[in-house]
């Protein structure tokens, strides 16, 4: 066991350097979610036939979803929000008694990402199972 934990030490230590030796990794890794221009006209496809709308104002997806009551709309929002933790990309929403209104972008590059896809494909599966 300790040597595990210190295997996995040396393994964030690494990491860590790699991160401060080459600031363009942060940004790598950034980059490996954009969409390529044929990604994101395919994925605005499928989205819209979800029921998803892009914005006009912002690059953004919106979808509003109804629930019977309040309670099933805020499970839905607590199924959200554990994955949006978890992926550490979170929706802008609105709840008002059995509606969600969700808008899904990246704030760090201001765009579409396939963080976005992703997440939307979350949430259309929580939606679909409450
Ligand atoms: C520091 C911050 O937690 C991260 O930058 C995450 C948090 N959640 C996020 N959510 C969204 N939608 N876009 C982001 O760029 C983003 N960044």
């Amino acid at each position: 066991m300790a040597a595990a934990l210190g295997t996995r030490g040396a393994t964030r230590r690494l990491l860590a350097a790699l991160r401060d030796r080459s600031p363009g990794l942060a940004a790598m890794s950034a980059d490996a979610h954009l969409l390529t221009a044929e990604e994101r006209n395919q994925v605005i496809l499928e989205l819209k036939a979800a029921g998803w709308s892009k914005l006009t104002d912002r690059d953004a997806i919106y979808k509003e979803f109804s629930f019977k009551n309040f309670n099933q709309a805020f499970g839905f929002m607590s199924r959200v929000a554990l994955q949006a933790e978890k992926m550490n990309h979170h929706p802008e929403w609105f709840n008002a008694y059995n509606k969600v209104q969700i808008t899904l972008t990246s704030h760090d590059c201001g765009q579409l990402t396939k963080r976005d896809v992703k997440l939307a494909k979350f949430i259309e599966k929580a939606a679909a199972s409450m």
